[in-house]
C-alpha cells in the first residue's frame, strides 16, 4: 500500500547572496513566498503543511506563481526533506518535474528510453521489453537510431512522453510540464497518460489547465503563499481558486465521475 503522511512540515530556502535593497521590494510582491528577514534572508517556501493522502489518490494542485505547489511535489517525491516537521512517504515515487530530465543529447533515442526509464526506476530488463512498443507510439523511425541532438524540440517531447507514459508507478508525481507538449500529439498521448494514471497507486499533479485537472484527478488542493488553503473535491476547490465553475461545461458523465470519485475518496 502506498501512502503519505505530511506534519507540520516546512520548508524554507536561506539566501546567503541576496542583496538587501532589492529584497526590500520583493517582501511587498503578491507572487511567492514570504520571505523573513534575518542575518540571512529565508524564503518560507511551505508552511506548517499538514497531509494525509493513500492508495487511490488522485489529487490536482492548483495556485499563483510561486504559492508553494513545485516544493510541495519535491516534499512528497522525498527530494526535499522538511526544514520543520515530518514526512513520510511509502511507495516508490516517479518524479516527473520536467520531461527532459534524464536525456543524454549524445547517445541515441533507443539508448535515451533505457536511461530515462532506469532514472524513473524501472529495471533495465523492464525497458527493454517496453523499448517497441515506445518506439512505435514516438512515430521517430529511424531516428531512434541516431543521437538524441539531432532531435527537434517536438520530437524529444515525444520520445520522452513515451518512456514516461510507460511506466508502472508506485507514486506518480508530475509536474505541470508535461502541458506544453503540442496539442496534437497531446491527444495520442492522452489516452496513455489515463493509463499510466490509472495502474499508478497515486497521482499529486499540479497544473494550471482545468482541461488536465479533470481528466486524471478527482480532489485538489489549492496553495496560497506556502501553505494549504483549500482541500477536497476537485469541482469545489477550483472553481473556489479560479472564481468561476470551471466544470459548468462538462458532460453529465464526467460530473457523475467526479462526484462518485470525491465521495468515495482516495
Ligand atoms: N531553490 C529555491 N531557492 C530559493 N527560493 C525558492 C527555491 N525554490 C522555490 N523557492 C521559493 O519558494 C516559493 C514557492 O516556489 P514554488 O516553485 O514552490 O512555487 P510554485 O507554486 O510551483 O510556482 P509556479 O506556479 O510559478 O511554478 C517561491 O517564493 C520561490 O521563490
Amino acid at each position: 500500500m502506498v501512502s503519505i503522511e505530511v506534519r507540520g512540515a516546512s520548508v524554507e530556502f536561506p539566501i546567503f547572496d541576496a542583496k538587501n535593497r532589492s529584497l526590500k521590494k520583493s517582501v511587498l510582491g503578491r507572487a511567492g513566498g514570504r520571505i523573513s528577514e534575518q542575518k540571512v534572508p529565508v524564503v518560507e517556501a511551505l508552511r506548517d503543511i499538514d497531509l494525509t493522502l493513500g492508495e487511490g489518490a488522485r489529487v490536482g494542485l492548483v495556485g499563483h506563481n510561486g504559492a508553494g505547489k513545485s516544493t510541495l511535489l519535491r516534499l512528497l517525491a522525498g527530494i526535499y526533506e522538511p526544514t520543520r516537521g515530518r514526512a513520510s512517504i511509502r511507495g516508490r515515487v516517479a518524479p516527473v518535474f520536467d520531461l527532459a530530465v534524464g536525456m543524454d543529447p549524445e547517445i541515441s533515442g533507443y539508448e535515451n528510453i533505457l536511461i530515462r526509464g532506469l532514472f524513473l526506476g524501472m529495471t533495465r530488463r523492464e525497458m527493454e521489453r517496453r523499448v517497441d512498443e515506445i518506439a512505435d507510439f514516438s512515430e521517430l523511425g529511424d531516428y531512434l537510431n541516431m543521437p538524441l541532438r539531432t532531435y527537434s524540440t517536438g520530437m524529444r517531447v515525444r520520445l520522452a512522453l513515451g518512456v514516461v507514459t510507460s511506466i508502472d508507478p508506485e507514486i506518480l508525481i508530475l509536474d505541470e510540464g508535461i502541458g506544453a507538449v503540442d496539442a496534437a500529439f497531446l491527444e495520442k498521448a492522452r489516452d496513455r497518460l489515463r493509463d499510466l494514471v490509472g495502474r499508478s497507486g497515486m497521482l499529486v499533479f499540479a497544473s494550471h489547465s482545468d482541461e488536465f485537472l479533470v481528466e486524471l484527478c478527482d480532489t485538489a488542493i489549492w496553495m496560497d503563499g506556502g501553505v494549504i488553503r483549500e482541500q477536497g473535491p476537485l469541482r469545489d476547490v477550483v472553481s473556489h481558486y479560479k472564481g468561476r465553475d470551471v466544470f459548468e461545461n462538462l458532460s453529465p458523465e464526467t460530473i457523475e465521475r467526479l462526484e462518485r470519485a470525491s465521495v468515495t475518496g482516495p
